[in-house]
């Protein structure tokens, strides 16, 4: 759905992040996490880089299809919303998703992430169907994503903000946490070195004991993209994140996301603005009314008459 955010539209949605995270998860307040054992590494970028790029190990091989859906439809009522869509995202790739306001791009998100039930079809996701699995589920298979709105805890820090998101992998049973094993000590650790690690990532870790809601709306936005890779995800969806941008904060966001890609994550990402898609994707899916109207690389989008007349609003036989 159209948003429009912009500065100060950040919204501060912790039921809703929760769900999203493990809910045994006890989440810090401010000021709970102790920054002053930091890495002095971590002012040097290739060890930065090497911290932040996933461990995980991913069944699919670089290149091979990490998701695939097949004829996916999501209805509202009498409303086909997402119209039995079938494209796939390979390991590695930068993949844009766009489309004309109401095209299903969002839908098609909410689908992936297990925030709807799709009505029919499927997706494979790394080899595993993800049928009517949880978003929580899905966020420790290993697909994060970011939101329109900005969704992130107002009252905690900026590193705790992050470390929340590593939380999502710690293996120590509740028990571990309560009576604070060594190995829940060295996973709490770790989860502060790599939350420093990608804050300095995505170039914020200056405000790193600032309260989230006192960030400025770029650096909002930079701060949830650090939490959803956090998770460490095998598949990072980024839903119109330079919505509010200014030019030079697109420029620098296209950086972000390809540095992003260069570390090891395969990324999704629905943008409005072409520039910015245009430069930073490898390959771009393009919806309309719910249907797939395209799936190229994005010079032949760009060229291409059915797009173009998505955009325009020109009927596809005039556009011919
Ligand atoms: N929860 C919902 N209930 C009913 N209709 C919905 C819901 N979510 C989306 N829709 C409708 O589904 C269609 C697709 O919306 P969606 O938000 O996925 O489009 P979009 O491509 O993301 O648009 P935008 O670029 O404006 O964000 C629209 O007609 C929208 O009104």
């Amino acid at each position: 759905m159209t948003a429009g955010p912009g500065p100060g539209d950040a919204m501060f949605d912790n039921e809703d992040m929760a769900a999203d995270l493990a809910p045994e998860v006890d989440i810090p307040t401010a000021g709970v996490v102790d920054v002053s054992a930091i890495d002095p590494a971590l002012a040097d970028p290739d060890v930065v880089a090497e911290v932040v790029a996933p461990q995980r190990e991913i069944d699919t091989g670089e290149g091979e299809v990490l998701l695939r859906t097949e004829e996916l439809s999501v209805q509202f009522g009498g409303l086909v919303a997402l119209d039995a869509v079938s494209f796939e995202i390979r390991r590695g790739e930068i993949l844009g998703l766009i489309g004309p306001n109401g095209a299903g791009k969002t839908t098609c998100f909410n689908a992936l992430t297990g925030v709807y039930t799709p009505s029919s079809g499927s997706v494979t996701f790394d080899g595993k169907l993800l049928a009517k699995t949880k978003r929580n589920e899905i966020t420790r298979l290993g697909i994060a994503r970011t939101f329109q709105n900005i969704r992130l805890f107002g009252e905690m820090t900026a590193l705790e903000n992050v470390v929340v998101g590593t939380d999502a992998r710690h293996r120590t049973s509740v028990p571990g946490a309560i009576f604070r094993t060594a190995r829940h000590r060295r996973e709490e650790r770790d989860a502060v070195d790599r939350g420093m690690a990608l804050l300095e990532f995505v170039g914020i870790a200056p405000r790193a004991v600032e309260k989230a809601r006192n960030l400025s709306y770029g650096d909002q936005r930079r701060l949830e993209i650090a939490r959803a890779l956090a998770t460490e995800p095998k598949l990072l969806c980024l839903d119109e994140p330079a919505a509010g941008f200014n030019p030079s904060e697109k420029a620098a966001l296209m950086d972000l996301i390809r540095k992003i890609r260069d570390d090891g994550f395969t990324v999704l990402l629905i943008e409005h603005d072409m520039r910015l898609v245009m430069g930073v994707t490898d390959r771009i899916v393009v919806l309309e009314f719910g249907r797939k109207i395209a799936d190229d690389l994005p010079a032949a989008i760009r060229a291409n008459p059915a797009v173009i007349a998505a955009y325009l609003g020109v009927p596809d036989d005039a556009s011919a």
